[in-house]
């Protein structure tokens, strides 16, 4: 079990842009788990996605990996020869502890951890990519290029999962799930100070789109098929063929 998140608990006189360094990397299993609805259960099904998309000989990347929990729900469920995991994360503290983490199980399936940024890493013979909470941390202007870039480099049949917080056209359900996002974190120990110290600390760097923006973006990009497969208040998941 990781430390405890009391990362934001006392006031902070000058609130920063929000950074993955060394101190979110220590608590962020606890930090997602208490921040984001579902994050478990994404988790998991995620390897069931992995069961039904991997293809033997193929590669699966793992796209902004934190400590590689998606990466090692993938592991576990992929039963084919000749696979590779290639997981990407351009914050070094995260990397250096997802090396730990991985290393820490033993698998068949090979796992490259890489420190880089995804918008320079190679995407090729992939049969799924997984985008979990990764891509709105991407200046919205470079989403769509990304995209694309996966659809190259996945293999017909093959799936990318694309997690993220939402926003709503509609103003009175989005202040409702928002709110109930709120609930969500209070109900989990976080103080109003926390949620809303982490919430300026997010402002400037996480900007977050519509289901019907992913939707179209995810069309642009070349995905003839796209489905939200989990919501729960303004946090959700789709798949995406190719
Ligand atoms: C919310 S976390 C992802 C959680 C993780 N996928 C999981 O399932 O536990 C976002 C991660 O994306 C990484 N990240 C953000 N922008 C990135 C970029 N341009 N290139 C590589 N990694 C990036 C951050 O360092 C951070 O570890
Ligand atoms: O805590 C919040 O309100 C969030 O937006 C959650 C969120 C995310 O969605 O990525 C933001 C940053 C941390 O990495 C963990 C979770």
């Amino acid at each position: 079990m990781s430390d405890r998140d009391t990362l934001f608990s006392a006031p902070i006189e000058r609130l920063g842009d929000w950074t993955f360094d060394e101190r979110v990397a220590e608590v962020f299993p606890d930090m997602i788990q208490r921040s984001v609805p579902g994050y478990s259960n994404i988790i998991s099904m995620i390897g069931m996605l992995a069961e039904r998309f991997v293809r033997p000989d193929s590669r699966v990347y793992d796209l902004g990996c934190s400590l590689g929990a998606a990466t090692l729900s993938v592991r576990r469920n992929i039963h084919h020869p000749g696979c590779e995991i290639i997981a990407v994360d351009n914050s070094p503290a995260m990397v250096e502890r997802c090396r730990r983490h991985i290393d820490a199980f033993r698998a068949e399936t090979p796992v490259q951890v890489i420190e880089d940024d995804i918008r320079s890493v190679d995407i090729s013979n992939a049969s799924l990519v997984v985008l979990n909470f990764t891509l709105q941390f991407l200046d919205p202007a470079e989403r769509l290029q990304l995209l694309e870039k996966i659809y190259r480099g996945l293999n017909p049949g093959g799936a990318l999962v694309l997690s993220e917080k939402f926003s709503f056209d509609d103003q009175k359900t989005g202040e409702l799930l928002f709110d109930m996002h709120h609930d969500f974190k209070r109900a989990n120990g976080y103080s109003e100070l926390e949620i809303s110290q982490k919430r300026s600390m997010l402002e400037n760097v996480m900007l977050t789109d519509s289901v019907t923006t992913h939707k179209s973006r995810l069309a642009q990009a070349g995905f003839r098929h796209a489905e939200l497969w989990f919501q729960c208040f303004n946090f959700g998941s789709l798949v995406a063929l190719k």
